[in-house]
Order: C-alpha cells, then structure tokens, then sequence
C-alpha cells in the first residue's frame, strides 16, 4: 500500500530564467517561479499539485442521459456535491523507454499495471457513477484495472455511440444488469497532447540536441507548441472545453466522475479547475497512476489531494456524502 502522498506543493524561492535563445518554433524571456514537487512517501516518485484551492462556476446544461445510466447509488440532485476523480494512466512502454508519445496509442508496462491497480485501491471506498477516459489504450486500461479493485464491484462497460448500429448492438436488455454497470465514456477530447514531430523521439536525445530549455519550453510552457504540435493552450481547447460541457453538467446532476486521461490534458484541466495561470501551470506536474479528488458542491470545485488507500480514516472526513457511500460499503461487506 502507497504512503501517505503530500498534498502541497513546496514552493521554492527558486526562479528560472527562460532562455532567450531563439527558436524556430519560439521564443521566450522573463522570470518564472518555479515550484517544486510534493513527494510521495513510498516509491520516491512525485506528485506535483500547485497549491491554489480555486473555485469555478461551472456553466450549466442539461447532463445528456446514458443508456445504462439509471439507478446509481444515490439519487442526483441539482444542489448535491459529488466526486471527480482525476487519474493519469499508468507508465506506458514509451513512459519507460523515456519516448514522446503524444497521440501515439501505447499500451501500459507491468509495472504500469501495478499503478493502477494501486490507484484503484485508493479510490476503492469513493462513489464512482460514471468513467470518461481517452480514446487512447493506455488511459482506458488504466481505467478499468483501478475500476478492478472498486468495492461496489460494478462492472465498467465502454460506450459505443460511434454509429447508431454500435449503440443498439451493444445495448443491455436488464435492468438488474444496467444497475451494475458504470457507463464508460471514450471521448478523443481528452487524448495527449499531440506532440508533433516530437512523437517518438527520445526525450533526453532530444534535449541534448535542442537544449534543456528548449524542450523544457516545448514540454511545459502554456502557449509555445512542440514543432507541428499542439501547445497545452491548444490542448486545453478540446480537452479543458470538453471537460466544462460534458463533464461538469454530469457533476451539475449529483453524478460521482472519474475521469482517466493524460499528463497534459489532465493538466489543462486542473489548470481551469485550480484557476492558474500560464506561469503557474509551467511548474504542474503530474505523475503516472496517482488519482488525485475533487469534491464538486454548490458550483465549487474543492480539491482534496490523493486518496491514500482503503484502510484509511480520512474518506470518511472529506464529505457527509463520502462517508455515508463508505459506511453503505462497509455494511455490505459485513
Ligand atoms: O506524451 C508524452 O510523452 C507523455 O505522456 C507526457 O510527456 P511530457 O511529460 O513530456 O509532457
């Protein structure tokens, strides 16, 4: 079982200076403030999570209904607060190969595998409604292998709306089935980043031959794209606006969300969920299979960190909500 993860985010006094070399694809001068990583207590890797608690007036529309979306476990209402659940996939083979991925459809390693596996026992005890992930395999197996380790033991089941014929060929023809089953939504919106010509290349032979700042600068900074890729502004395009029309209207109706995606979407997203600003999302990081909560209630996104794992007290103090959904749990079992 992990260690207990810090929340905060160390804020360094240390600035960096970004290169005024030019670029083909860019240029950048000034100061940024630089922000070091929380680190995790057990396996030494790290979580990045500025530290600024926003608040965000979701816009309001109607959720669109779900075929198998009936009869969760609570009844939503308009004024109820729900879960989000923000989870990057586990390591990918090009993660360990140290490759730019991208939109590249990459499958997860073992020790990948392990990740989720963990991240799923984190979130174990946390109401989970619905799953948006990326089209892309490794966000969906990262979804489904933490969804393995879920108490409930509902059983997560993709969407197919490509064409009519997928919808009606894969439709359940029980209720009882429906109501053990969490919709899973696959949405291209919440793909990587698309890393251009940066796909496939090492990252450290990369650096080497642009320079550190340089492909720090293509890696992290808000609105400078990699060569003949997307910039984290264009990513948030699709994948910050598919999160406010899609998903918050499903946390609008009382719907508990986990959403599995990528280092930079997840990025663009928490950057409009934390409201930071470009400088301050440069130093956002995120690591691979860490869920990271957020609580959504009154037209607030309250963030709560890591879930640390099942055998732990503090679900039952994040909300009323969570503590009841983790007492039903235990009644269940017993
Ligand atoms: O696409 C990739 O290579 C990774 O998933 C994210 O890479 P980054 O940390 O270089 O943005």
């Amino acid at each position: 079982m992990a260690g207990a993860i810090s929340h905060h985010a160390l804020a360094s006094t240390q600035s960096y200076r970004w290169s005024a070399q030019s670029s083909r694809f860019g240029k950048r001068t000034g100061n940024v403030r630089w922000v070091h990583e929380g680190s995790r207590c057990s396996g030494g890797r790290k979580l990045g999570f500025v530290c600024t608690s926003g608040s965000q007036q979701p816009s309001v529309v109607e959720p669109f209904q779900l075929p198998s979306d009936g009869n969760s476990d609570h009844t939503p209402k308009k004024s109820s607060e729900s879960a989000l659940i923000l989870i990057r996939h586990g390591e990918s083979l090009w993660n360990e190969k140290n490759l730019f991925t991208g939109c590249v459809d990459v499958p997860l390693t073992p020790k990948g595998v392990e990740e989720a596996i963990e991240a799923g026992k984190r979130i174990c005890n946390i109401p989970i409604d619905m799953i948006y992930t990326s089209s892309l395999i490794r966000a969906q197996m990262t979804a489904m292998l933490a969804m393995m380790q879920h108490r409930r033991k509902k059983i997560p089941i993709i969407m197919h709306n490509e064409s009519e014929q997928a919808h009606r060929w894969s439709q359940i023809y029980s209720e009882e089935t429906k109501k053990q089953s969490i919709p899973v939504i696959t949405a291209w919106q919440l793909n990587e980043r698309m890393y251009g010509e940066l796909q496939g290349l090492n990252k450290q032979e990369t650096a080497d031959r642009f320079g550190n700042e340089q492909v720090h600068e293509w890696r992290r900074s808000y609105d400078i794209p990699p060569p003949n890729g997307e910039s984290l502004e264009m990513c948030a395009e699709r994948a910050a606006a598919y999160f406010k029309e899609q998903i918050v209207p499903q946390l609008v109706a009382g719907k508990h969300v986990m959403v599995a995606a990528h280092g930079n979407s997840l990025r663009s997203i928490i950057m409009h969920l934390d409201k930071l600003t470009s400088q301050e999302v440069i130093s956002l990081e995120l690591s691979t299979g860490i869920p990271m909560l957020y609580i959504f209630k009154e037209g607030k996104f309250i963030r709560r960190g890591s879930p640390v794992g099942p055998s732990e007290a503090s679900v039952y103090a994040y909300t009323r909500t969570l503590a009841k959904y983790r007492q039903k749990l235990d009644s269940m079992v017993s």
